[in-house]
């Protein structure tokens, strides 16, 4: 079973995986079946080299944010308003009543590109691919710790404070 494994290439993602010719089965971690020197000799240098898990076990998510400046945010600047003054708290009021329109990804996106402070409102809120240590470390958490699909409750960053959709 475990000489069936063999390491692929994610095209969408640009990362490694564990794949098995014989079951079909493709996982982002070491599959509990291989030992370590199983797994170094599947992944050969770049294992090695990567300074081993950090080669296979680090995989990208992609993610749409809505966020709402306020006065302390480390750019209180945006698209739709050049100097943000709100407090945070009423920053957080505003998010609040954004979550209760949230029905769907449908809405999330229409509601992020019509009322997000970010430059990412232009494309329904999405930021892209990133991996860790791309973003700041309140909103990587946050969508690590996200299903795919799922939405999280109100995050802070030194942004400001967001809602996060997990799209990959
Ligand atoms: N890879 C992509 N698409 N862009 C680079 C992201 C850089 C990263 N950005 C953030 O962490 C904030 C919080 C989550 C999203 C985000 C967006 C900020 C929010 O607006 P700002 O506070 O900058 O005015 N706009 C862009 O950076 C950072 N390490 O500062």
């Amino acid at each position: 079973m475990s000489s069936s494994w063999q390491i692929k290439m994610s095209t969408s993602r640009g990362v490694p995986y564990f794949f098995n010719s014989e079951t079909k089965e493709s996982s982002w971690k070491p599959p509990a079946g291989l030992s370590q020197e199983q797994i170094e000799s599947l992944a050969g240098a770049e294992y090695l080299s990567g300074g081993g898990a950090s080669v296979v076990a680090d995989p990208k998510v992609r993610a749409s944010h809505l966020l709402v400046k306020h006065k302390d945010s480390r750019r209180p600047s945006s698209w739709k308003e050049s100097n943000i003054t709100r407090t945070k708290e009423e920053a957080i009021e505003i998010l609040r009543g954004y979550q209760t329109q949230i029905k769907d990804s449908e809405t999330f996106s229409t509601l992020a590109e019509k009322h997000s402070d970010c430059s990412s409102h232009s494309n329904h809120g999405d930021l892209g691919w990133f991996q860790r240590g791309q973003m700041q470390k309140p909103f990587e958490d946050a969508t690590y710790a996200l299903q795919v699909g799922h939405i999280s409750d109100i995050v802070s960053t030194d942004s400001g404070v967001h809602l996060i959709m997990r799209t990959g």
